[in-house]
């Protein structure tokens, strides 16, 4: 999968690019992480990138030019990389606090896009000119102002590149993920076998595998209920998560 991120702090990528899960992504080349910065596609000596607002206001606005030059470049890189183009653009993404919330049905179709080129604004934000002829999709992580697209840029790239085939060690941990199937996540545990006097539950020990899948869906069902109740009203079953409702009822 391809991503081309935009940003005026492209060293702060190295987070993702080079650690982790993701890291080793990029490693096996199973998706690709190009940082392009806007100042590189500046034409004055100071190679400006942003200016005051029109308007009067604090700070600072990002010009529409170096981004456009920038996006331009993100589409030709996206276009060399093979990535199959609906209407010969790759989808563009601006990371704002104005953005549709980020999650996990809004990352499940992702992966099946061949790239994406994410915008990361800095500052006050960027003209809105720009935005409108050039961005795609305003994305947000949630309803929290940051002082810069960066981060969220970067948990989306983890939220969608973890999803990829083959990118987790077993990708049953990916499916059995909070939210996957509508739930929050049951407890886990390892070695130790105690730890300050505190147990295993036994179950997790039998190695009765249906008794532990049944005891890990009740789990997900009781911190689903007690912490987010409004998942647990949208929740739907399947035949055996139905069934051992049941027995839960009984
Ligand atoms: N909640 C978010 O996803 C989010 C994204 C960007 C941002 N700040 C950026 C937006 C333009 C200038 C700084 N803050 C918050």
């Amino acid at each position: 999968m391809f991503f081309a991120v935009i940003s005026i702090l492209p060293e702060m990528f190295s987070a993702i690019k080079d650690f982790g899960v993701v890291g080793r992504a990029v490693k096996n080349e199973q998706v690709v992480i190009h940082v392009i910065n806007p100042r590189d596609f500046t034409t004055d000596n100071y190679r400006r990138i942003d200016e005051r607002p029109f308007g009067g206001g604090p700070g600072m606005v990002m010009m529409a030019e170096p981004l456009e030059k920038a996006i331009m470049h993100a589409q030709d890189l996206a276009k060399q990389a093979g990535c199959d183009i609906q209407n010969g653009q790759c989808p563009v993404v601006y990371l704002s606090p104005q953005g549709e919330t980020l999650s996990e049905p809004l990352v499940a179709n992702m992966p099946s896009l061949d790239g994406m080129i994410l915008l990361c604004g800095r500052y006050e934000g960027i003209d809105e000119r720009l935005i409108a002829r050039y961005v795609d999709k305003e994305i947000s992580i949630g309803d929290y102002v940051l002082t810069g697209g960066e981060l969220p840029a970067m948990v989306l790239m983890d939220s969608v590149i973890r999803r990829l085939p083959k990118v987790m060690g077993d990708d049953l941990s990916a499916e059995q993920d909070s939210f996957v199937d509508g739930l929050l996540d049951c407890p886990h545990y390892t070695k130790p076998l105690e730890f300050h006097g505190e147990a295993v539950p036994p179950v997790l020990l039998s190695g009765h595998h249906a008794n532990i899948a049944k005891w890990r869906f009740l789990e997900q069902v009781k911190r689903t209920k007690a912490r987010r109740p409004e998942l647990w009203e949208d929740f739907q079953p399947s035949k055996q998560q139905a069934k051992w409702l049941k027995d839960l009822e009984d």
